[in-house]
């Protein structure tokens, strides 16, 4: 049986003085377990809407409301969720595991279990053998996977990701895709933006595709690639958006 995670309803963001709204009354339901992918040309409103999904941005008008076991304060359903941003969000000076450290203990973590979960993110992500080193001298790719176990120490039952992937080689988003596959079996919910659409065809339960701050479809692939008569998600989104460039 389905169970309403997250429920949104009715969206705005407008930044400043700014005339033209980046999310436009925005409404979708995410289910427990789910993996949703949000999609859609560049500038469309994917990182305001997860920044918002996330209380990192409050919008401007609409609410999104959280049906999680316990937690009701928005502190308490803060720290259920994590996010992964897409720039890099750690201090290239510190070594991974003095990363991992700090940002451990803004979530209250006992010391021992801290440690514990640090040397199981770094092995699962094939960071153990380099914890020590400065993140500075890390290639791209090993900057991405710590980028994404920092906002797994405190176990978020609602995982939110901004291209994770980005810029990485194919053994990096492997190791990562495999580990959010992971995540997603033990009870993970997972809400993620990509521009690799491949990768996101075999990944994504739920599609959410966005244009102009307006969600323009809001289903299944299956659903989606049915009801347009096209082949692939790359298709859906230029079927549905257009060739235009956006920037
Ligand atoms: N801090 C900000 N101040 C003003 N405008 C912003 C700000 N952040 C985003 N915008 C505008 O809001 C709109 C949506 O931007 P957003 O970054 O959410 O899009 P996106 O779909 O994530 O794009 P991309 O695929 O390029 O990452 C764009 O027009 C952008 O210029």
């Amino acid at each position: 049986m389905q169970e309403t995670l997250l429920h949104v309803s009715n969206v705005y963001k407008t930044y400043g003085k700014s005339a033209v709204p980046s999310l436009d009354g925005i409404d979708f339901t995410v289910e427990k377990g789910e993996i949703v992918g949000i999609f859609g040309p560049n500038g469309a409103g994917k990182t305001t809407l997860i920044s918002i999904l996330c209380s990192i941005l409050n919008p401007t008008l609409g609410s999104v409301k959280y049906y999680l076991d316990g937690e009701k304060t928005p502190r308490e359903i803060r720290s259920k969720l994590g996010f992964v941003p897409q720039d890099f969000s750690f201090f290239p000076e510190l070594t991974a595991k003095q990363n991992l450290s700090y940002f451990g203990s803004l979530y209250n973590l006992q010391k021992a279990e801290l440690e514990q979960k640090i040397d199981d993110l770094l092995q699962k992500v094939g960071l153990f053998h380099v914890k020590n080193q400065k993140v500075s001298t890390f290639s791209g790719g090993m900057k991405r996977r710590l980028n994404l176990i920092i906002s797994l120490l405190h176990n978020p039952s609602i995982l939110f990701l901004d291209e994770p992937t980005v810029g990485v080689d194919v053994q990096s988003k492997i190791a990562i895709m495999n580990l959010l596959q992971e995540l997603n079996h033990q009870g993970t919910t997972i809400i993620y933006t990509s521009h690799h659409l491949k990768e996101a065809e075999e990944f994504c339960n739920q599609i959410v595709l966005i244009d102009h701050g307006k969600i323009i479809a809001s289903e299944t692939l299956t659903n989606l690639l049915k009801k347009h008569a096209v082949n692939n998600l790359e298709e859906l989104i230029l079927k549905l958006t257009g060739t235009l460039l956006r920037d």
